[in-house]
């Protein structure tokens, strides 16, 4: 049943689809209408071209418009020009559904891309502080399963409104030939549609339900992959699997009803439809003193408008089942929108003097601030190291440092610029960020550094340069394939200072000027730990280093290091100054606990 609710809920599918391809979508629409003209049409000419063989004389109207159409175009009506007339028709029908069929598959290739396209660009520059605190299973299945189904509501929605055209020209031809008897189907029509419309909110709902346990699924599945080794090794593998097998199943619980919804209406359609026709045709005899002969074409119209009509609601049925992904897509790009970093227009270059941090505060939630008043200087090709005990502050100072989170109040200049004014882009191709657990990508030694650079003599060059400075060089030259070796997933096969090394030296690969380094807590042996060592030591007052440290032997040679504290800068100054002057620092290195 069309009430306003439906029709709004049907309009607001359509300006989803409108936003993203506008005017394009008539055309589609256009061709759709003349094809069902043109068919129809054709159909149509059977009737005449019956009669003319039997020769009999009609009774027909249409019959009577050829006869005018024929004479307007001064072709004698005959069982010959008939014939090539259905054979024209036919063919043009042919070339527009070519065209039509073409052109949808550039239009559903163009909306995908867009849709793709923007939500990439709105997740690059997505807010760091709300992507923490945001549902990963929700992302990843909004950018991957979530897309799929829209892609196949976007055919379903495109082939409904297809068939609700062609269901629109036969009604209107069927009318033109009997009306009354037409109507009577119509009407049918209208009172099928109160059954199924129960249907279509079934599926609807399922299909919403079906999108929640999507994002729930991924999300555990994601985990699983991500906390493999941990999982596996505790036997906690199980536990977390019959979680994921319990989301298996009331996902197939929603994809059983889904399927149910569909054979329902798939079950019902034809015995009604029939039960309508028949019906209609029993309502015209018994009313009507006109012969049947005279509803035969309308009859046959109607037929084909029913068969259309079948599969419009099956496809809007088909629709309806993904349109969860529609209601969800909407919501995530508001989301992404709403959330979005905001950048300075202001390019940097280069880095040349210095970072200070004046009165800087932040707190992620209210009342409960987690950097206090922090005054900061640091200078170009400086090692900074930040210590404190775990919560102090220290990442969260290291983001507000790496522009990926904004301080409450305060000031934070770069080179005498606010850093609100510095365009976010520029900035971070001149930083460098080694996280704890390094991230190693699933590809090649040459792809994990250069990231993915075209392969010729100038970036293999730079390559084994910042593979030199990351002292990596010498283990690549060793591996079977060299810079062609693949690495496993997350650097499955390689140990954890190899891992930093990676991405020391990938960071070296891009030129940075700012490396931003949090140390791995995780022991290492003292080889490797005094390989890196000397890594940074070579790297001495060539970069900017801010280093969240976790080793006495790191912040030894630290031109300057920060003790925080409950979120302030408890003190700070060289190893032997903090040694006289700090209790905590002394707390510290008598504990090794930095
Ligand atoms: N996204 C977040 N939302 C809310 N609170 C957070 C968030 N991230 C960190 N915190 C809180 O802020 C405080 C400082 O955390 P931070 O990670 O900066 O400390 P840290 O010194 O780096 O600790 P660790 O050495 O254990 O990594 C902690 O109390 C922590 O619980």
């Amino acid at each position: 049943m069309i009430n306003k609710q439906t029709f709004k809920k049907n309009f607001f599918y359509f300006n989803f689809f409108y936003d993203y391809l506008g005017l394009r979508l008539f055309i589609d629409v256009f061709l759709s209408i003349i094809l069902g003209l043109l068919d129809g049409l054709g159909i149509a000419m059977f009737i005449p071209l019956i009669q003319l063989s039997l020769g009999i004389e009609s009774g027909v109207e249409v019959n009577n418009y050829l006869d005018r159409f024929l004479n307007f175009i001064s072709i004698e009506l005959s069982l010959k020009n008939v014939f090539f007339l259905i054979l024209i028709i036919f063919s043009l029908k042919g070339i527009l559904r070519f065209m039509e069929i073409t052109y949808r598959v550039y239009l559903q290739q163009f909306f995908m891309r867009k849709l793709r396209f923007e939500h990439l660009d709105l997740f690059n520059t997505y807010d760091y502080q709300k992507f923490s605190v945001a549902d990963t299973g929700r992302i990843q299945n909004s950018f991957t399963g979530e897309i799929n189904r829209i892609n196949g509501a976007y055919k379903q929605y495109f082939k409904s409104l297809h068939y609700f055209a062609l269901v629109v020209v036969y009604v209107l031809l069927a009318i033109r030939t009997a009306w009354i008897f037409s109507l009577l189907v119509l009407l049918g029509g209208l009172l099928m549609n109160f059954v199924f419309s129960y249907i279509y909110k079934r599926t609807k709902y399922f299909s919403k339900k079906y999108t929640q346990e999507s994002h729930h699924f991924q999300g555990l599945l994601m985990q699983a992959i991500n906390h493999f080794q941990y999982l596996k090794a505790t036997g906690l593998n199980r536990t977390f699997g019959k979680r994921i097998k319990d989301r298996v199943k009331i996902l197939e619980k929603y994809q059983k009803k889904l399927g149910i919804s569909e054979a329902i209406l798939s079950g019902l359609r034809e015995p009604l439809i029939i039960i309508i026709v028949f019906g209609a045709i029993f309502t015209f005899i018994h009313f009507s003193e006109r012969p049947v002969a005279t509803i035969m074409l309308s009859l046959i119209l109607l037929y084909r408008a029913i068969t259309f009509f079948m599969a419009m609601q099956e496809q809007w049925n088909f629709f309806l089942g993904n349109s969860g992904s529609i209601s969800n897509i909407i919501h995530f790009r508001k989301e992404l929108k709403n959330n979005q970093e905001s950048s300075g227009d202001i390019v940097f270059k280069s880095f040349d003097d210095k970072i200070e941090l004046k009165a800087v505060s932040f707190s992620y939630e209210k009342k409960r601030p987690v950097l206090k008043d922090i005054d900061l200087v640091i200078s170009k090709n400086e090692i900074v190291a930040i210590v404190g005990e775990s919560g102090a502050g220290k990442t969260t100072l290291m983001n507000i440092l790496s522009g990926i989170i904004t301080p409450d109040s305060g000031r934070f200049i770069v080179d005498g610029e606010p850093m609100k004014n510095l365009d976010l882009i520029s900035f971070r191709k001149k930083t460098g960020y080694i996280v704890q657990d390094p991230v190693i990508f699933n590809d090649s030694v040459f792809n994990n550094i250069s990231f993915w650079k075209e392969k010729n003599n100038a970036s293999l060059d730079r390559f084994w340069k910042a593979a030199e400075k990351a002292a990596i060089d010498s283990y690549i030259k060793s591996l079977p394939y060299k810079e062609e070796t693949l690495l496993g997933y997350n650097g499955i096969n390689i140990s954890g200072g190899q891992k930093q090394r990676f991405s020391i030296a990938r960071e070296l690969f891009k030129e940075t000027e700012i490396l931003f380094m949090d140390e791995a807590t995780s022991s290492l042996d003292s080889e490797t730990e005094n390989e890196i060592q000397n890594n940074l030591i070579s790297l001495k007052g060539k970069y900017t280093m801010i280093i969240i440290a976790h080793r006495l032997s790191t912040v030894k040679f630290a031109d300057k290091i920060i003790v925080l504290k409950d979120g302030r800068i408890e003190s700070s100054g060289t190893y032997a100054e903090l040694m006289s002057k700090s209790k905590e620092f002394q707390r510290m290195v008598r504990y090794q606990s930095l």
